[in-house]
């Protein structure tokens, strides 16, 4: 099932923030993971080592060369020096030549990486609006890309670092063997023709090859022992992740196998060897019975013994004080979260044909505009993402967001901006209606989806999606909500909840009275 930890690492993550499980399960790994200011601290807390180590280093260089130049030229005169220098310098020609390509590379590398991390926190942040929209599967496609486009810069890094390194021990080895040549030289031209053989083999035994080699050889091992014991770090790291990851993965599972199927993406509305009859049989989208509803970590009661239809055309608005439960109702109608008791039966489809949940807070994808209006259909089912321009022109339209489309500079434009930092926050919620007129579906679950906007904007967009016949299920404080529905589900707190039939404003059913 595994094939590699990074596979593994990236559908497990996801199919942990897209199937619901977000809320009980992200631990500390994952925080650790995914931490970009403990990632960027740690990065900071290395880059001052290594250059303190190379502070250090460059303070002494001068002496050091300074004194062995010296010692090379009373041993082997002008000869030595000279062509150790020469040496040095077409060494340094040979690097520089090897290193350049790879010096862009891993500018490269680092931007994918930051890019890609930077998409996990995109994930993680918006997991609970990603999972309303149900786009575990293109939000995994779209994260798995940029992890393959990093991947394969890696390898081209590896590639090119390969000829470094070559380069670097060839230098070395040469430079040993220099040393000897450098100290054959005088010997055999007769400057230490006075020394007896064991004064000459003391001089040679100075400058030999062995020490030299063998002192790279060790400085090499030493550079080798902490590379392997950052490899055994990183290793066990992974094995802690792996076992996590796999025992998260075992109960998602044995908890949510049914759930899985039933929410099947296929489902969609898309697949066309479905039709629209079989998918939706009746006229109802939600069928709740006797559900009881509490908070999954702290057990607090937010809705007690709810019986509720909700059928085409009979709009629902669910109020209540803040923290009494209206979103957490929400995430049960969409299957994030599961009913202490009672059943709650789902009986359309997401997308089109059946319903699509705008989440409370707007939930944007990187990628052009286009993208962000048609979101999440084009990548799951390319072919049908092959949209209508016009109607989406006219979508912007009718959402107040003309101009978005000069701002971008086209549709189709690839942006290079975070959607979260351009766009006001009613100017999002703006845009997210357009993605819902684009989508169509017949129930459209809202909520407080208007907070940001003025009151005439709020009826314009709610006129709109009424004229294209979507059923609303929204969640609203105002009061100039109420005249686009027909049934008004007030909660209460504590489990106490309250349905009016709006035209009277009279109360039908309530469990213990509001
Ligand atoms: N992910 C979560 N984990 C634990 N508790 C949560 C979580 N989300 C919400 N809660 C708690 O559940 C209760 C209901 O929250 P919910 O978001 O449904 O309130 P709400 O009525 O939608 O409030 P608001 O009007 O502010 O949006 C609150 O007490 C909240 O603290």
């Amino acid at each position: 099932m595994y094939v590699s930890w990074r596979k593994t690492l990236t559908e497990d993550l996801h199919c942990q923030y897209f199937e619901g499980q977000v809320y009980y399960t992200l631990n500390v790994l994952h925080e650790d993971i995914d931490n970009p200011d403990q990632r960027i601290s740690q990065d900071v807390e290395r880059f001052c080592r290594q250059l303190s180590s190379m502070a250090s280093k460059l303070i002494i260089s001068p002496f050091t060369l300074a004194y062995y130049t010296y010692q090379c030229f009373h041993s082997t005169g002008w000869l030595g020096p000279v062509s150790i220098f020469g040496y040095f310098v077409i060494g340094t020609v040979v690097n520089k030549m090897l290193m350049s390509p790879i010096v862009s590379k891993l500018v490269q590398q680092e931007k994918l990486e930051g890019d890609f991390r930077f998409k996990h926190m995109q994930i993680r942040v918006n997991a609970e609006p990603a999972a309303f929209y149900r786009a575990g599967r293109v939000e995994h496609m779209r994260t798995d890309r940029r992890l393959q486009s990093l991947l394969q810069t890696q390898r081209e890094l590896m590639g090119k670092e390969l000829w470094l390194y070559i380069g670097i021990n060839t230098f070395d080895y040469l430079g040993s063997i220099l040393s000897y040549v450098v100290i054959a030289i005088p010997i055999f031209s007769g400057v230490y023709g006075d020394l007896t053989p064991t004064e000459l083999s003391s001089l040679v035994s100075k400058n030999a090859f062995v020490s030299i080699y063998l002192i790279s050889c060790f400085s090499q091992l030493i550079d080798l022992s902490t590379t392997v014991s950052d490899v055994a770090g990183y290793t066990h790291r992974i094995g802690e992740l792996q076992e996590t990851l796999l025992n998260l993965s075992r109960q998602w599972k044995d908890h949510y196998l049914e759930a899985k199927t039933s929410w099947d993406l296929d489902k969609w509305g898309l697949d066309s060897s479905r039709s629209e009859e079989e998918m939706v049989p009746e006229d109802t989208a939600f069928l709740l019975e006797r559900v009881t509803l509490a908070v999954p970590s702290s057990g607090k009661l937010l809705i007690k013994d709810l019986n509720l239809k909700i059928s085409q055309g009979n709009n629902l608005l669910i109020v209540g004080n803040t923290g009494t439960g209206k979103t957490s109702f929400l995430r049960v109608l969409s299957g994030l979260w599961e009913s202490t008791q009672g059943s709650v039966s789902m009986l359309t489809c997401f997308g089109p044909h059946g319903v699509v949940f705008l989440p409370q807070r707007p939930f944007f994808t990187d990628g052009t505009l286009r993208e962000q209006v048609i979101y999440p259909l084009k990548e799951i089912y390319p072919l049908s993402g092959s949209a209508d321009d016009e109607r989406i022109l006219r979508f912007l339209e009718l959402a107040g967001l003309s101009d978005l489309l000069a701002r971008t500079g086209g549709l189709d434009q690839q942006v290079d901006w975070n959607w979260y930092d351009i766009l006001s926050p009613g100017e999002m919620q703006r845009l997210s209606f357009t993605r819902l007129f684009y989508l169509q579906p017949r129930y459209a679950v809202l909520d407080e989806a208007t907070s940001a906007l003025t009151e005439e904007v709020e009826h314009e967009l709610y006129h709109t999606c009424i004229h294209l016949g979507m059923t609303l299920i929204s969640v609203g404080h105002r009061t100039s909500l109420e005249r686009f529905h027909s049934w008004i589900l007030r909660l209460c707190g504590g489990g106490r909840w309250e349905l009016t039939k709006n035209e009277s404003t009279k109360c039908l059913l309530a469990n213990k009275g509001c």
